[in-house]
């Protein structure tokens, strides 16, 4: 089924090489949620998303926005990699950063208009580094980076939103200040999907989960994933997690 401003999975598949990471991966993301993706180290988080933006190539399946290949859309699509597959010793400062951002609106070798300027500073402003913007993104903290990143995104203007990990290495300021983002992203109807791996109470700042461990273990609503049964699928034996009521 495919609902109005989806983005619909399915039965996607991925191998590297004779590396089976995923299989038969089947769900529906609805505009509004914050998605949370779980499962252990090499449970095929980051190849989901890599696989959904056809980053990496996929060995079976589809992947729909609207009814469309989510492929065709890719200017309604913001991604922030995990920080270490970001080159941080590029020489550019917070505003430039933020700026490219608004190349897709603006096109390549053309000046940025006034208002590509007070997205920006807007962005900026909403994850408090406006007083960075002339800082090297090399010279920040990795909380700070992240923010900047997390700017770069808004200033996209964009209608679903994946991030890896946006909370390695983040102090609880920062955390609270990028779930405040992503709830006011989702309450103005945007995808918001978000790799993550703290099981513990930081975990009810997600509407929805998708639980995996190479298959699709569970997803939903989170107190219906966050089942104990669920939790063993995927992590084996016993596992601590927060206890959501
Ligand atoms: N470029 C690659 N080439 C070969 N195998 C890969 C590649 N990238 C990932 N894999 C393998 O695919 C599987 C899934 O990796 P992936 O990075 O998606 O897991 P993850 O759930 O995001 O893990 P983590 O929590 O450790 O970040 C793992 O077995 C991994 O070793």
């Amino acid at each position: 089924m495919s609902y109005s401003g989806a983005i619909a999975v399915n039965n996607l598949g991925v191998c590297y090489r004779t590396v089976e990471a995923l299989r038969d991966i089947s769900l529906n993301l609805l505009p509004g949620k914050v998605t949370g993706v779980f499962g252990p180290n090499g449970a095929g988080k980051s190849t989901l998303v890599k696989a959904m933006l056809g980053l990496i190539p996929v060995n079976v399946g589809t992947v729909s926005y609207d009814g469309q290949p989510l492929q065709n859309h890719l200017e309604k699509v913001a991604y922030v990699p995990q920080r270490s597959q970001i080159d941080w010793t590029y020489p550019v400062t917070v505003w430039d950063v933020v700026m490219m951002g608004r190349v897709r609106k603006t096109g390549w070798f053309r000046r940025f208009s006034s208002l590509s300027r007070h997205q920006a500073t807007d962005a900026l402003e909403k994850v408090e580094m406006i007083e960075y913007k002339n800082r090297p993104i090399g010279q920040l903290s990795g909380g700070q980076q992240q923010r900047v990143f997390l700017a770069r995104s808004l200033a996209q203007e964009a209608e679903v939103f994946f991030f890896d990990e946006p909370f390695v290495g983040v102090d609880q300021k920062t955390e609270n200040i990028i779930f405040n983002l992503f709830h006011e992203l989702a309450d103005t109807g945007k995808i918001v999907v978000v790799v993550n791996h703290d099981l513990g109470e930081s975990i009810t700042n997600f509407d929805d989960l998708i639980l995996l461990n190479k298959e699709l273990i569970a997803f939903g609503q989170r107190q219906q994933v966050l089942q104990e049964e669920n939790l063993q699928r995927a992590y084996g034996g016993k596992v601590n997690f927060f206890v959501d009521r």
